[in-house]
């Protein structure tokens, strides 16, 4: 098999020190390969946001290596992590995190900006992932102009654009409706079937039932990994 997209070796992170001190993850080793969804269950507090934005290189872990694209987190130090997440990494969190003066394009031409793309060759390719996600002829909107579903919609397509490797998606439907929750993970899904790797923090079986794999953490541990079909999810949660 080739080499995993995401890599986490033994993962832990603390916050704090001493009587405050908080072991958010202990011990977690995970892959994601090219072509993979792998979804993260868990009680609320259990790890699943730092999982991501350590797996992401927004935070550090305390101690073990995460390597994305065969590139450690670690040693690539704080300008070689920025520009991971500005190239290979996709990030969607649950309330969209957009810019609101800034339209849907120029919204997702931001990462390829900062990265030095031409203002330019930056639209065009934002163009081309509106269009992916459906949004054909919104390019020119501001976020408060469209809906929930659709700036997630816009949220969807800066962290594809650019043919970013690593989708990580941070409760990515947790503000919508069931029905338009649904078509915010075809989408996920389908860039995975392009070839990305792509991890989904989600509390809905449901959502989680569009992974390859489920994986649950409780206390900072991965204390279970279920098998590859969705049934698998609901099997694990009768039984636990
Ligand atoms: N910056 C921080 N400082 C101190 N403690 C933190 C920090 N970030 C997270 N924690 C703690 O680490 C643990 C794991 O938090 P995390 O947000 O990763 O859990 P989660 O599973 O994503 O929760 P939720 O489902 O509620 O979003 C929690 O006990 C949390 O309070």
């Amino acid at each position: 098999m080739s080499d995993p997209v995401l890599r986490l070796t033994d993962v832990s992170r603390v916050h704090g020190t001493g009587a405050a001190e908080v072991h958010a993850l202990r011990g977690v080793s995970l892959e994601a390969y090219a072509g993979e969804l792998v979804a993260i269950m868990g009680p609320s507090g259990s790890g699943k946001s730092s999982l991501l934005t350590i797996a992401g290189g927004l935070d550090s872990p305390t101690s073990g290596s995460v390597t994305v694209d065969g590139q450690d987190l670690g040693e690539a130090g704080i300008s070689g992590r920025a520009k991971l997440r500005r190239t290979s990494v996709g990030y969607v969190f649950q309330d969209f995190n957009l810019i609101p003066a800034l339209t849907a394009a120029e919204n997702v031409a931001l990462p390829l900006e900062l990265d030095g793309a031409g203002r330019r060759s930056a639209r065009d390719a934002a163009r081309v992932a509106l269009e992916e996600v459906g949004l054909d002829g919104f390019a020119d909107r501001f976020p408060d102009e469209m809906s929930g579903g659709q700036r997630q919609r816009i949220a969807i397509a800066r962290a594809i654009v650019g043919e970013r490797r690593l989708i990580l998606a941070d409760e990515p439907t947790g503000a919508l409706d069931t029905e338009t929750g649904e078509d915010i993970l075809k989408l996920i899904r389908a860039r995975c079937d392009a070839g990305a790797a792509g991890v989904l923090v989600t509390h809905e079986p449901r959502y989680a039932s569009w992974a390859d794999r489920v994986i649950y953490v409780r206390d900072g541990l991965v204390v279970d990994e279920a098998g590859e079909t969705p049934s698998t999810v609901f099997a694990v949660e009768v039984e636990g």
